[in-house]
């Protein structure tokens, strides 16, 4: 009882407002009226996360909605201009997590937005496939960069029109294993492991070798373009392989053990570490999977391929929460 006496006390005497604007899209596609009531129910388990945030770094926080789709180039100027203003009043970012293809350009303006201005962000799941996506886009410069994913869904209303994706385009992929029998996602606990302790978010867990947190997503980074975004200043820093998920796929044991092997090993370089898992992955058609990216020379820009928010506590609040808030916090004293 005692703490929580303790963590109302925190609650109510929180000294600083923190603004952040979740950039989404399920807002105005149900049936209830109430549109702050849909927002704050579509997006409940990220809101408690920042909250749970909040009350670790004394702060309250104040989540605005940003309707994704304001923010794209087919929408009225009134309405861009109204959701460029959100972000620019927030102090940090959240992209969320989401599926299909509408909303996902005004993601990638609001992930351009975060990288550009330096505002602290952080992306979820789908989230963190926009902002990789950009990055490819705009500062890799790979013309056409998207996810299979987006393309065969587009592909599908424009009655097979569309232009196939290049390899050198196919920047989000289906990973190479079927994900089990019953879901073509990949679902629940999987563990990531910290290939370097240079990183923000390994410092936000305490510095500890590997994480487990909840996975919902059936596409993730090609590992063959992971070198060319590492070299323009996109890390990635916390790495998963699966082990023994499904019977059929024998190379799963070997290659956590590699992976494993290759996580603590201090003679090797970061790059080196990434550089032979992917080569790994891409000659053995196995899965290492990007868990976790940020970027250089930013104060936060992390991008998170599994759900954060879903294990955060009142007490054990989630550390790339955690991470986002504190660095919010530090970027609404310098406004
Ligand atoms: N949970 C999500 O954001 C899913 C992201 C994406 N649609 C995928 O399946 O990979």
């Amino acid at each position: 009882m005692q703490e929580w006496s303790d963590i109302v006390k925190l609650a109510v005497n929180c000294k600083n407002v923190v603004k952040i604007a979740l950039v989404g899209k399920y807002f105005k596609n149900q049936l209830m009226t109430n549109e702050n009531q849909i927002f704050r129910d579509s997006y409940a388990s990220v809101i408690n996360a920042l909250n749970d945030a909040g009350l670790h770094s004394n702060c309250k926080i104040e989540a605005v909605f940003v309707w994704a789709e304001d923010l794209e180039a087919a929408s009225s100027i009134k309405k861009q201009a109204a959701a460029m203003k959100l972000l620019e009043e927030a102090h940090g970012i959240v992209i969320t997590a989401c599926f299909n293809v509408p909303g996902f350009e005004g993601m990638m303006q609001a992930c351009k937005y975060g990288r550009e201005s330096k505002k602290p962000l952080l992306s979820i799941c789908y989230g963190m496939q926009c902002a990789i996506i950009e990055f490819a886009q705009n500062v890799c410069k790979i013309k056409g960069a998207w996810s299979t994913k987006l393309w065969d869904e587009q592909n599908d209303k424009c009655n097979n029109q569309l232009q196939p994706l290049k390899p050198e385009q196919k920047v989000i992929i289906k990973m190479f294993e079927r994900f089990g029998e019953k879901s073509e996602m990949r679902l629940g606990r999987r563990t990531t492991t910290f290939i370097t302790e240079n990183s923000k978010v390994f410092n936000d867990y305490g510095r500890r070798d590997s994480i487990q947190e909840r996975h919902r997503h059936g596409y993730e980074v090609n590992p063959e373009f992971v070198p060319r975004l590492i070299a323009a200043g996109l890390r990635f820093v916390g790495i998963g392989v699966d082990e023994g998920i499904n019977d059929e796929t024998e190379n799963f044991p070997e290659t956590s053990q590699k992976m494993l092997g290759i996580a603590p090993n201090k003679e090797m370089s970061y790059l080196e570490k990434v550089n032979t898992l992917c080569q790994y992955s891409t000659a053995t058609k196995t899965a290492v999977r990007m868990e976790i990216m940020e970027l250089e020379n930013h104060p936060y820009f992390v991008g998170i391929q599994f759900h954060p928010e879903f294990q955060s506590r009142p007490f054990s609040p989630s550390p790339p929460f955690l991470g986002l808030i504190r660095a919010s916090l530090q970027y609404s004293k310098i406004l």
